[in-house]
């Protein structure tokens, strides 16, 4: 309470707001905005930068009382969000609020300090150039598999919801680049001896329902066919990556492979200390980080692309202007496609998948934040304070985006965009590791299927009347998840 009155203490007269439940709460997770009680799940999605305007400061501050009194700093001011995380030492991740990603072992993403250092040192070889140009190949012949095997000669695909495609595009890549297993679109691999479900189905299952694993205790897992079918799933994709890895270890000939897991069994080969479990702990880490976060990202970027006939017109005529004789995307030319990558730097501001990165302050200290008109404020952070990276409200401040609602890659191909000002991959040494790893699989398919087709959004009767504005928000509706998840984008693929 003393640690608490002195965080409220602190804010002065500083814009803030009670609630009984913080973000951080079960209840403040599963309930609606309701004044005094609970902001609501999509609270940061929805709000953007409207409650900083509204203050006159690029922070706010939220006292909440469940799970224990706190104080909880938001922020959406590029220069303090720059302090914060360069500075691990003064304002570390609370790990605790990640403990729940432990189920195959510890990891880089739920660890701090020495544990931390340790598993970002083995794990950085693996995010090698080497590696990206194995991202590039797989992820090529990912989309030459469903070009040829699945879309085939059809001139128009319809898709109800493009991430039925994205969300199994994102796992064949990570299924060959992170764990060296090939996942194709057809084949049903039959199951193994020993095992009651294939690789391909487990780590389906799994990376569809982590939630599940992160909401229930384990013996409510039990409860229903749904819950024991995806328990079961975690059980076979334990097992699964145990024998890829006493494979790996006890072959008699070693391939040189560049896949994620291989780098980490090199890398880990000089550190006893480091696990099996360290192993299958960070492989599947990279699982849960980099399938939903890639999956809703492409899914967004096809979406604004279709809403936005023009842009996708201008990245056309772009790729266009490379792979004139329509070839295919070579690794080394990746750094031509620069609106390729405007784009995606654009969803990203507007969809950052991850709209709230936690630290909390572990010694009393301070930040300055700033607003429109230009002021400075000094405002003490004691011990203790929560702090949250508002990556949404930050990318939409007026402040450093012009227009911040309007859809405009362009912006990212000036020279002087606000690099400070887009944090969709964190900053600093915490930082996402996988940040190169979306960004070449993403320009390889973007680029791969751009050339080849036009993406609409499908027609649909019940719609015919409604406005740009309307169909926009329609196809750009969001629901909460691990990351923030668009609920049905229904997309038409016309081949040019
Ligand atoms: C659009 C794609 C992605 C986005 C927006 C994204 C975003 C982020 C963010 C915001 C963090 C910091 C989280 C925090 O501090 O709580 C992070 C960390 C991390 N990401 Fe990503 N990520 C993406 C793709 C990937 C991929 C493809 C992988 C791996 C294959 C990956 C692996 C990781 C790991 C291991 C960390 C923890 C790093 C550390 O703590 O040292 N991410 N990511």
């Amino acid at each position: 309470y003393v640690e608490f009155s002195r965080m409220v203490k602190s804010l002065k007269s500083h814009s803030r707001y009670t609630t009984v439940f913080s973000q951080r709460s079960i209840m403040g997770n599963l309930l609606p905005k309701i004044p005094g009680i609970s902001r609501g799940r999509l609270a940061t999605w929805l709000e953007k930068h409207n409650p900083y305007a509204k203050a006159g400061w690029d922070a706010t501050a939220n006292i909440t009382i469940v799970p224990r009194t706190s104080v909880t700093l938001s922020l959406v001011d590029a220069a303090a969000i720059k302090e914060v995380t360069a500075s691990r030492a003064r304002f570390p991740k609370p790990v605790k609020q990640y403990k729940v990603l432990s189920f195959f072992g510890d990891n880089i993403v739920a660890s701090e300090g020495d544990d931390w250092k340790r598993y970002r040192k083995i794990a950085a070889p693996a995010f090698s150039d080497r590696n990206n140009k194995l991202i590039w190949d797989e992820t090529v012949r990912i989309i030459l598999d469903l070009f040829d095997n699945v879309w085939g000669s059809q001139e128009s695909i319809v898709i109800d919801h493009a991430l039925d495609i994205t969300l199994p595009i994102a796992l064949f890549v990570l299924g060959a680049a992170a764990f060296g297993r090939r996942i194709s679109w057809k084949d049903d691999e039959g199951i193994p001896p020993n095992h009651q479900m294939s690789f391909k189905d487990a780590i389906h299952e799994v990376s569809m329902n982590c939630f599940i694993k992160v909401i229930f205790p384990n013996w409510a897992m039990g409860l229903t066919e749904h819950t024991r079918r995806v328990r079961l799933a975690f059980e076979e994709l334990d097992s699964h990556m145990l024998e890829i890895i006493s494979k790996r270890r006890n072959a008699e000939k070693k391939e040189e492979r560049h896949d994620l897991l291989s780098s980490l069994l090199d890398a880990s080969a000089d550190d006893p200390s480091f696990t099996d479990r360290d192993l299958t702990g960070n492989i599947f880490i990279f699982l849960v980080a980099g399938h939903e976060t890639t999956a809703h990202t492409l899914c967004f970027t096809f979406a604004m692309l279709a809403l936005y006939p023009d842009q996708q017109e201008i990245l056309y005529q772009h790729i266009k202007s490379i792979l004139a004789d329509g070839r295919l995307p070579t690794y080394e030319e990746m750094p031509l496609f620069t609106h390729s990558m405007a784009v995606f730097n654009e969803t990203l501001r507007m969809f950052p998948p991850v709209n709230g990165i936690p630290k909390y302050s572990a010694e009393d200290t301070s930040l300055t934040v700033g607003n429109a008109a230009g002021d400075k404020l000094v405002l003490p952070v004691p011990r203790g304070t929560h702090i949250v990276i508002n990556t949404v409200g930050l990318h939409y401040n007026p402040r450093y985006w012009k227009d911040p609602e309007e859809f405009r890659p362009s912006r990212f191909l000036e020279p002087d965009w606000p690099r400070d000002a887009f944090v969709p991959f964190s900053a600093g040494p915490r930082a996402c590791i996988g940040r190169k790893f979306f960004e070449t699989e993403g320009i390889a398919i973007l680029t791969m299927i751009i050339s080849r087709y036009k993406i609409e959004i499908k027609e649909e009767p019940q719609f015919a009347s409604e406005t740009f504005e309307q169909r926009k928000a329609r196809v750009l509706a969001a629901k909460p998840g691990l990351t923030i998840t668009p609920i049905r984008v229904p997309l038409v693929f016309k081949r040019r």
